[in-house]
């Protein structure tokens, strides 16, 4: 049984796209390996349609399922809230993060993501498809932290790897969650398709990543996250109460911010679920832009099954006289393409 972090083994990026620029020492001139070419106003005035229109979905009401499905299918994003998760948890993941990113560049690289890894410090894994820069450092972390935190932090490492234990726990089983309602809402409840839901003693697929985006000279110049979707079944992100920057494209409006409900976490579909559900949900396309006075942090949590799972369309989410837009493959398998092959692994198996 191979884990996210072997499957990631196959596919090592070279330093350069694995070590971020310290940020710190950056003056009031933009990198040029940084500026984004024709990157114009990422300023949107939709701020308010947004806030009003993205879905809102209350765990707590007895028709979340089907209002998530809807969710799903018109948005592929929602705002989750009565989710459950105690804001004291998440408040100490934020400082602990804060404590991490403001150490100096030197102190943050003990942490750097090996060449073939999967975890630690470092710049998204999409950055070799980009020729600019991100604006952007990330800790990524699968179970625990201890191996990177330690080097980091010899003998102040504990409370960091709490929290982030603590929240992939809480995480984890929200997700699962959050999942099952989705696959309800295809009519899945049981069987072979989710018979690794909720299993104590199956290892599903799960990442937490921390992200910052400094503050930056030059905002509409930057780009803070590319955009991409994510490989998950679902991913679940807490993002900075009072600092924009995520945006998803809809098609027909552009680009629309998403601002954070209080208290809310924001829910995305992933390639996995768009697959699962024979494209009838969105795998949205999403990006980050960035401040010019403020850094921003979020942490996305990614959720999917077992790495040896099969995947194919689910029949029962078939309508009438569907056929399968997408043949089977194993999650290791689509993960592999997406690190080969980035925006194009679905069309590598979608049937023509
Ligand atoms: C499980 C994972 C999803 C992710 C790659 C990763 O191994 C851990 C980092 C994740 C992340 C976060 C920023 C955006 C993203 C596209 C990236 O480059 O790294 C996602 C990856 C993904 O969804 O494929
Ligand atoms: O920072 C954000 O708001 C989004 C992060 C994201 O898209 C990701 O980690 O995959
Ligand atoms: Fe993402």
């Amino acid at each position: 049984m191979s884990t996210l972090s072997e499957v990631y083994k196959d596919h090592p990026l070279h330093l350069k796209h694995i070590i971020p620029l310290d940020f710190a020492s950056v003056g009031s001139l933009m990198p040029d390996s940084h500026v984004w070419p024709g990157s114009g106003d990422f300023s949107s005035s939709e701020e308010e349609y947004n806030r009003t229109s993205v879905p809102v979905i209350d765990l707590r009401d007895p028709n979340a399922s089907e209002h998530i499905r809807r969710a799903c299918e018109a948005w592929g994003v929602f705002q989750l809230i009565n989710h459950g998760i105690s804001p004291r948890l998440i408040e100490e993941v934020e400082d602990e993060a804060e404590r991490f990113f403001a150490l100096p560049a030197q102190q943050k690289l003990k942490a750097l993501r090996s060449p073939g890894g999967a975890t630690g410090y470092g710049v998204a894994r999409i950055t070799p498809f980009f020729s600019k820069h991100m604006w952007h450092e990330g800790f990524t972390i699968m179970g625990s932290p201890l191996d990177h935190a330690r080097e980091v932090w010899p003998h102040d490492h504990q409370r960091f790897c709490n929290a982030m234990e603590r929240y992939q726990k809480e995480m984890k089983t929200l997700a699962e969650r959050v999942a099952r309602l989705i696959f309800r809402s295809l009519s899945i409840n049981s069987g072979e398709e989710i018979s690794w839901l909720g299993s104590s003693s199956i290892n599903v697929s799960t990442a937490l990543q921390l992200n910052s985006y400094p503050s930056c000279p030059d905002p509409n110049q930057a780009m803070g996250l590319a955009p991409h979707t994510d490989t998950s079944l679902l991913t679940i992100l807490h993002q900075s109460q009072t600092i924009n920057g995520l945006q998803i494209f809809r098609d027909g409006v552009g680009w629309l911010p998403i601002s954070p409900l209080p208290g809310a976490l924001f829910v995305n579909v992933g390639d996995l679920f768009h697959l699962i559900s024979n494209a009838r949900f969105s795998n949205v396309l999403h990006r980050v832009v960035v401040n010019g006075t403020r850094q921003r942090l979020s942490f996305a949590y990614f959720y999917g099954p077992p790495t040896e799972f099969v995947m194919s369309p689910l029949c029962k989410g078939l309508n009438s006289g569907q056929v399968p837009l997408y043949r089977s493959v194993a999650v290791k398998d689509y993960v592999s393409l997406k690190a080969k092959h980035l925006d194009n692994a679905l069309s590598i198996i979608r049937i023509d």
